[in-house]
């Protein structure tokens, strides 16, 4: 199987590059330079050229506080460029997953949220990619849209790999412990897209494997106690850790309000893909552990 992704060097895309040989996929990546999101018309041409059996829209722009001001382009890569992807699959009669995100909702009281679960977001980014969503949905084409959340990876920039590199110079970190989400490895989330892209190709004209799925992984957290997982784990790898202090979202100001409560339920993946979610913390060590072993200078942040 063929799939081509948009993104080069984002967490799934290197999950599914990472992964591509185990699961026998072909990873063809687009990225920019010569796919520029805020171009539309570098889209399609792009690739109908790879000639997909699975097309993966998996590019965004992830920096959420940044987005706030910049909301313009946010809109453009994750509402415009949504829509533009899926028409060129539709052009193509080629299946399509597009990736989004907890952030679409506001996390207030609703939690553990289910595909049917009215959106409400509360940022510039969760905003932008509810539009995605919508841009998808009105092409009408064959598609998947795959909700995740926190996701974390050896690749890219990630809330692991931050808390890494504070923990360099700092014997304590502050973290917010009032926002609840469920972490997903990107490996999980790499392997649940080449499952459910083998079975849109088998089942083409299923419509109960077509729509909105939530997939994160199993075991829902907080920030500070994800945190604490990560310090508990490089403990294990080099012997000392950092003290999390667990604060409140308001000792911790940022540009953009996050959910506070945006867990997500996997109920329909599970039963219509017939897969689970792995317990994101049983794998958590491993990537602390790749991380701890790269040289780490000026990779990390976002
Ligand atoms: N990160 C997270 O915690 C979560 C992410 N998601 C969603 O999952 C998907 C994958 O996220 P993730 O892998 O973490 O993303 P990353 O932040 O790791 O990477 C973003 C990717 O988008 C690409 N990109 C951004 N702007 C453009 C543009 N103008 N033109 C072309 N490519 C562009 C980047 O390109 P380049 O390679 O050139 O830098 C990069 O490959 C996204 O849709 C995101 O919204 C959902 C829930 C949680
Ligand atoms: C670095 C840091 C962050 N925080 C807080 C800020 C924020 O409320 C929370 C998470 O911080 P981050 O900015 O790393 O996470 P954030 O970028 O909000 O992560 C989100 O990214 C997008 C792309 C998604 O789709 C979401 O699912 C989610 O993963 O932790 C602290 O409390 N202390 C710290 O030292």
């Amino acid at each position: 199987m063929r799939i081509a992704v948009t993104g080069q060097t984002g967490q799934l895309v290197s999950c599914l590059r990472e992964g591509a040989a185990q699961w026998g996929v072909e990873i063809m990546s687009l990225g920019r330079p010569a796919v520029d999101l805020t171009r539309l018309e570098t889209i399609g041409p792009a690739l109908i050229a790879v000639r997909p059996d699975v097309i993966v829209s998996a590019a965004a722009y992830t920096a959420v506080d940044r987005a706030e001001g910049d909301a313009v382009t946010a809109f453009r890569v994750n509402g415009d460029a949504a829509g533009e992807i899926a028409r060129a699959a539709k052009a193509m009669g080629v299946p399509l997953i597009h990736i989004s995100t907890d952030y679409v909702f506001d996390g207030i009281g609703g939690a553990p949220y289910a595909e049917t679960a009215e959106t409400g977001p509360v940022s510039v980014y969760g905003r932008s990619k509810r539009a995605g969503e919508k841009a998808v949905q009105a092409v009408g084409n064959n598609h998947v849209i795959l909700r995740t959340s926190w996701i974390f990876s050896a690749y890219g920039a990630n809330f692991v790999r931050t808390m890494l590199m504070l923990a360099r110079d700092r014997d304590e970190v502050r973290v917010v412990a009032d926002q609840h989400g469920c972490p997903t490895n990107g490996m999980d989330i790499a392997a649940a897209v080449v499952t459910v892209a083998h079975q849109m190709l088998e089942h083409r004209d299923d419509y109960d494997r077509r729509g909105i799925f939530h997939f994160c992984g199993a075991g829902a957290t907080d920030w500070a106690s994800f945190a604490d997982a990560v310090f508990d784990a490089q403990a294990e790898f080099i012997g000392v850790r950092p003290r999390v202090v667990r604060i409140a979202t308001t000792d911790y100001p940022t540009a953009a309000v996050r959910p506070p409560d945006s867990r997500l339920d996997t109920t329909l993946i599970e039963r219509t893909f017939g897969f689970r979610a792995p317990a994101w913390r049983d794998s958590l060590p491993d990537v602390v552990k790749q991380l701890l072993g790269e040289d780490m200078r000026g990779t990390y942040g976002r």
